[in-house]
């Protein structure tokens, strides 16, 4: 019995104190308890294993915590203040559930200040502090006259909104296209029917700006344009690094032009002639029926690698051959520093182009570099300050008629262009400044789009200044017979018999 008595009174014991309090009664009842040492090894492991179990139990028992209800736990408990871990006196004496819909409270404070804050996402957007005007789409000047005293740069009368729509159509119709990258002019594909524009320029002067700039690309845009993206999008690649574009790159514009596929002429020998090709003639012939691809654009601008500062002698080179031998080339893009004018290297190219006998534009870029835009407008005024852009374009025309001495048919009006235009192509504030006029410019020189002012810039005055009329009609033409011109310090005639005065 005292046995049973002991065992019934372990049950009730810890599992954990089941061996010290057995030590004890053993101690205490040395000889009374008689019990075999094996039976209560045996009683207090299974004891074990039953507490055991119900240890277990106990959390199984319990929901497990959803991922959501652990972050609301530990974000509650700060570090050592788990509800466990408190004494049970603190939790009685703590009124933790009154207290806890006070945090909700703390949260809903800062939400409503949060509102107002959502309103006001627009004090970010700073104004420009820049001029508010808006840019001339197109911008050019013409020369003075001889005779005339001041020698001040003319303002060139705005292009017909026809000419404009119709050189804006070829650029933007569709995206640009990329068509290939030449590193020498051997590697260029051959072209029998698309009309070439070349652009060229010191290095960093902005021709891969323009050409991004007359595919639509706006503002910083157009000058910031990087890598595989910019490639996708068929834009030239641009970097504030002077001699970023390393090779002749094209870029076609335009819709394909619809063109019969080349038909082979006949053979010598069919004509009964017996005279042996040359290898270039063999190889030209091979190549243009048989390698010349369908035309994919209808104007291709060729970006080519600066002259100057970072620039290689054999670009150079390259693109001599270029001039010399392209057949669908029409005629070349300079492009001169508003600020920076011409320089030594511009004087060479202009030379080589003369030289070649390529019809020649200048396209003056960074005239947004001038401080505000009244100062484009002061160029054509008589109180236009120094270094403005009319000042500019007086000492273009001047290096122009220079380079011209040397040769009897790139000419003024014939080999290079009289009027300048003025660009800001990667203006970030006036964004596309003269960039419709550039497009006229180039898509006229191209033959691709006809300028319908009365302007006749073919032949330079002898005497006097041209003398335009506003054209009755958009798409009439003044011929160059019917231009009067006007004679120094006098009226001018017109052919119905009245006199008017010489315009500008
Ligand atoms: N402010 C202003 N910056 C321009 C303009 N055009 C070009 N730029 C900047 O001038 C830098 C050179 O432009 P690019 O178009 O890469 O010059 P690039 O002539 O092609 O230079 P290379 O390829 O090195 O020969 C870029 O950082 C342009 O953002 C402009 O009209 N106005
Ligand atoms: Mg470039």
């Amino acid at each position: 019995m005292t046995n049973q008595r002991t065992m019934a009174s372990i049950l009730a014991i810890p599992p954990n104190l089941t061996f010290l309090v057995l030590r004890q009664l053993a101690a205490s009842r040395p000889v009374a308890v008689g019990v075999p040492i094996s039976s209560i090894r045996l009683f207090t492991s299974t004891t074990a294993t039953e507490a055991r179990q119900r240890l277990t139990a106990r959390p199984a028992l319990r929901s497990t915590p959803t991922l959501s209800e652990k972050p609301r736990e530990r974000q509650s408990e700060k570090p050592g203040t788990r509800q466990s871990e408190k004494p049970k006196e603190k939790q009685l004496f703590e009124k933790p559930k009154a207290r806890q819909p006070e945090k909700p409270k703390a949260k809903q404070q800062p939400e409503k200040p949060k509102e107002p804050q959502s309103e006001k996402p627009k004090p970010k957007k700073k104004k420009p502090s820049g001029p508010v005007e808006k840019a001339p789409s197109s911008f050019s000047f013409l020369p003075p006259p001889s005779n005339d005293p001041n020698q001040l740069a003319i303002p060139a009368p705005a292009p017909t909104p026809n000419s404009l729509f119709a050189a804006t159509h070829i650029f933007t119709c569709q995206k640009p296209y990329f068509m290939y990258a030449a590193p020498r002019f051997l590697n260029f594909p051959v072209n029998t029917h698309v009309p070439e524009v070349c652009i060229l320029g010191r290095s960093n002067v902005g021709k891969s700006t323009l050409i991004n700039a007359l595919s639509g690309a706006a503002g910083a845009a157009a000058g910031r344009a990087h890598g595989l993206e910019a490639r996708r999008a068929g834009r030239a690649i641009t970097s504030a690094h002077a001699g970023s574009t390393k090779t002749m790159n094209a870029y076609g514009f335009g819709p394909p032009p619809k063109v019969a596929p080349p038909k082979k002429e006949a053979e010598p020998e069919e004509q009964g002639e017996t005279r042996i090709k040359s290898r270039s003639e063999r190889r030209e012939e091979k190549t243009k029926f048989s390698k010349e691809r369908k035309p994919t654009n209808q104007l291709i601008l060729v970006d080519m690698p600066g002259y100057g500062f970072n620039s290689q002698s054999e670009w150079g080179k390259e693109i001599i051959k270029y001039l010399e031998k392209r057949k669908m080339l029409k005629g070349a893009v300079v492009l001169i520093d508003s600020v920076a004018g011409v320089k030594k290297d511009d004087r060479a190219v202009l030379g080589m182009l003369r030289d070649a006998g390529v019809r020649t534009t200048i396209i003056l870029t960074k005239a947004d570099k001038i401080d505000s835009m009244e100062e484009y407008h002061q160029g054509a005024g008589k109180e236009r300050e120094k270094g403005s852009i009319g000042d500019m374009c007086v000492k273009v025309w001047e290096e122009l008629r220079k380079i011209e001495e040397e040769s009897l048919t790139w000419v003024e009006g014939k080999g290079w262009e009289r009027e300048l235009w003025v660009t800001g192509a990667g203006d970030p504030r006036n964004a596309g400044l003269g960039i419709a006029g550039a497009r006229l410019a180039i898509a006229k020189m191209a033959g691709l789009v006809r300028d319908e002012r009365a302007l006749a810039d073919e032949e330079a005055p002898e005497l006097g200044s041209v003398v335009t009329k506003p054209a009755p009609t958009a798409s009439k033409i003044i011929p160059f017979d019917q231009i009067v011109w006007a004679t120094p310090h006098q009226g001018t005639t017109n052919p119905k018999g009245g006199r008017e005065k010489a315009s500008f």
